[in-house]
């Protein structure tokens, strides 16, 4: 198996389905990058990139947001000059869902200069 969530495509999440446990978001965690981390109580994942100038953040963030609309499942990001910080949760249920892994293993895809 080399990466059977960056295959997948995410399924639209309105509720009424329960987040991932902790066990089954460390399970998932073995796909991504090691960039990733869960947050407390595997309530989401985070990850941080670090850039050499604003318009390779900006490059990377722009990849970021086609993942996010041609998934329909959209990041938190935070960005500086040099850096972008991602952060993946279902707002629909407020915890983490195999979407969220489905985005980070695709931003893990994406070309970085
Ligand atoms: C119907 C559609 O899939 C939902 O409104 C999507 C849109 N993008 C979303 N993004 C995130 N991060 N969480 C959501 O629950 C969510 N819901």
């Amino acid at each position: 198996m080399t990466c059977e969530l960056g295959g997948k495509h995410c399924v639209p999440c309105e509720g009424g389905i329960p987040p991932l446990t902790p066990e089954q978001a460390t399970s998932l965690m073995q796909q991504l990058d090691s960039k990733w981390n869960l947050i407390q109580d595997a309530s989401g994942l985070r990850a941080e990139w670090k850039f050499r100038d604003f318009y390779r953040t900006m490059s990377f963030v722009n990849a970021i947001a086609h993942v996010a609309n041609t998934e329909d499942h959209h990041p938190d990001l935070e960005i500086g000059y040099d850096y972008c910080r991602v952060v993946l949760t279902t707002h629909a249920i407020q915890g983490l869902s195999e979407n969220d892994f489905i985005c980070a293993a695709k931003i893990d895809a994406l070309p970085r200069t």
